[in-house]
């Protein structure tokens, strides 16, 4: 047998043009974890509805963060890639779930590379069936219809792992130094409230209300909210935040139906209407910088801040291609050669 790793981010359009942010949107939104709607309601509301106005809006947002080099997230992906790669002997491969660089691309690069063992790394520290799920589901439908021979390991969830709580903490700790910050915000991707009901695998813990989190269940394994609360609960222990100085919110809802609670426009705007001056906000559910933390995060809520009354608004990078980071994925993937990582 021989060990390859396939790390998968979400994806980007080709370029920041309505036509591509089209195709993009359409992949993306009629994918039945993203939007959890019957077939015939799901292409209603996205090729009826959302693909009418929504490419053009987006288009417009891409272009304000796009680089030269391309889309902030597969850059930062493909420098996170590069970095592992150097330090690690399997060969490592990089795929987006929406897009151009399809999973089926990286699957094939890594058995034209005569690879038969893979380690499936998505780049989400939180489950979600939104973004993990469908990437595991996806690598296996493929792995059945293209690459029998294959097997395919997964890598599960970290978000409460405490090497990678340290990574985060130490990042956080880096980019604050010398800041004189109140409060700082962690600001979570959102999902639809469903979603959270959809993936508890007890079908009765998740209430969403203020225990069920924090109360200890079998759920949480898969209960994206949890995790999320972890994080920023463990994060705060390690840097010994003080209470009411740090809380949680939940960016990007799109849509009518409720999505996870509070959401971080209006955070941004109460903290602001409460007279803070100077804040600050880590966005830990996403690996690498992107759309939402680039421009709804970085320029949105610094408007809102700004409009509200406040001074100073820090947002700290996402963990990219930090080299502690590097060191830690390298890490697992080498304790998942010698057989000592957990996987699914
Ligand atoms: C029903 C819609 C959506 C769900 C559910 C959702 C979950 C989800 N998404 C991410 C990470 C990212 N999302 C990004 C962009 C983005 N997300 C949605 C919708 C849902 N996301 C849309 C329509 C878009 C496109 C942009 C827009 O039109 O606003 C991105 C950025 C991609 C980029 O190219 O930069 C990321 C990353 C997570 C982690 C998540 C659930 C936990
Ligand atoms: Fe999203
Ligand atoms: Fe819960």
């Amino acid at each position: 047998m021989k060990k390859g790793i396939l790390l998968v981010n979400l994806g980007s359009p080709d370029s920041p043009t309505p036509k591509d942010v089209k195709k993009y949107l359409g992949e993306f939104l009629m994918d039945e974890r993203v939007i959890d709607i019957p077939y015939i309601a799901r292409a209603a509301l996205v090729k009826g509805i959302i693909l009418k106005t929504r490419p053009k809006q987006s288009a417009a947002a891409y272009k304000k963060i796009w680089w030269n080099e391309g889309s902030p997230l597969i850059v930062l992906s493909e420098r996170l890639q590069k970095k592992i790669q150097k330090q690690i002997s399997m060969p490592v491969a990089l795929a987006m779930r929406y897009g151009s660089m399809t999973i089926k691309k990286g699957l094939q690069e890594l058995v034209d590379k005569g690879i038969d063992e893979v380690l499936l790394f998505p780049l989400y520290p939180q489950f979600a069936m939104a973004t993990t799920q469908t990437i595991t589901v996806l690598a296996e439908e493929l792995r059945q219809q293209h690459f029998p021979n294959i097997t395919i390991e997964s890598v599960p969830a970290f978000y409460n792992k405490p090497d990678y709580i340290e990574v985060l903490s130490n990042s956080i700790k880096k980019h604050l130094k010398g800041k004189n910050y109140e409060h700082l915000l962690f600001s979570y991707h959102g999902v639809p409230e469903r979603h959270i009901r959809k993936s508890d695998i007890t079908k009765s813990h998740c209430k969403i209300d203020g225990s069920c989190c924090i109360t200890p269940s079998k759920a949480h394994e898969f209960c994206y909210r949890h995790q999320c609360l972890e994080v920023t609960r463990l994060v705060a222990e390690k840097l010994q935040l003080k209470a009411n100085t740090y809380s949680t919110s939940f960016q990007s809802r799109l849509g009518f139906d409720p999505w996870l609670q509070p959401y971080t426009d209006r955070t941004i705007e109460r903290l602001g209407k409460q007279g803070l001056k100077n804040m600050a906000i880590v966005t830990p559910a996403f690996v690498s910088d992107c759309l939402e933390t680039l421009e709804e995060i970085a320029m949105e809520g610094q408007e809102i801040f700004h409009e509200m009354g406040g001074q100073d608004f820090t947002t700290i990078p996402c963990l990219n291609d930090d080299q502690e980071f590097v060191d830690l994925l390298s890490n697992w993937i080498n304790q998942w050669a010698d057989k000592k990582l957990e996987t699914v």
